[in-house]
């Protein structure tokens, strides 16, 4: 039995499927990431990595092939099902935080874990040990507008890494940052994926941060290759 904890198996993606405007996007991805490995997408824009990470993460689906997450298949699941694998076994992180502006940078990482079940004490203390982790405790009321940049994507890890997921999906984390803080952050989400033995797929255009990771894969018209 493989120890996978995503499998991709000739994953398609068309777009507009028999028309005029049709995309054939992604055209048979074959990919596994075993537990604890990291791995770098380098990808053009408009390469398909969005949608890759998408139907990766099950906010989508493929028009063909399959999905398996720690040896379960995804694809045929219901949309039920699908939500709650999705909700207890992968950890997003996006370019821009998407925080909840309403709400201080703990509450941001407390209610994905009510969400999922977790008692709220249970929760505000893994919030508080995640936002130490990263440095980030000394802003913990703070509300994401209050916060640079740089604290907001820390924020946005800790979040992702809060109900405790086999896998991160992530799409150029530090994109928006400066090429320092940039460089700071990457850091410090790498040691935490480490530390924390999570297997990841992290999308960038930075090829000295790829380098950073265990392995590179590129994707180029709508094929996966060794970059
Ligand atoms: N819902 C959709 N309907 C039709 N075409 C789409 C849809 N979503 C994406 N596409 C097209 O599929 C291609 C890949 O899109 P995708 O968003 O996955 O690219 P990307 O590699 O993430 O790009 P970027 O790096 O610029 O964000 C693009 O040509 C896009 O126009």
């Amino acid at each position: 039995m493989s120890d996978a904890v995503l499998e991709l198996k000739g994953v398609t993606k068309t777009y507009n499927a028999g028309q005029p405007n049709q995309i054939d996007v992604l055209r048979g991805i074959d990919l596994s990431i075993s537990a604890g490995e990291v791995v770098a997408l380098v990808a053009p824009s408009g390469a398909g990595k969005s949608t890759l990470l998408h139907i990766a993460g099950l906010l989508d689906t493929p028009t063909s092939g399959d999905v398996l997450l720690a040896g379960r298949e995804m694809t045929r699941l219901n949309d039920r099902a699908r939500t709650s694998a999705r909700r207890d076994d992968v950890g997003f992180i996006y370019q821009f935080h998407h925080l909840l502006p309403e709400f201080s940078a703990t509450e941001n990482v407390t209610l994905p874990q009510l969400a999922a079940g977790t008692p709220r004490r249970a929760a505000d203390a893994r919030s508080q040990a995640l936002l130490e982790r990263v440095g980030v405790a000394h802003r913990a009321a703070h509300r994401p507008a209050e916060l640079s940049g740089g604290e907001q994507q820390r924020v946005a890890f800790c979040r992702a890494l809060a109900n405790q997921p086999k896998l991160l999906l992530a799409d150029e984390p530090t994109g928006n940052l400066d090429p320092e803080t940039s460089e700071r952050v990457f850091s410090t989400l790498l040691d935490l994926v480490r530390e924390t033995g999570l297997s990841a797929l992290i999308a960038t255009h930075n090829l000295e941060l790829a380098a950073k990771m265990d392995r590179q894969i590129r994707l180029d018209a709508g094929a996966l290759r060794n970059a």
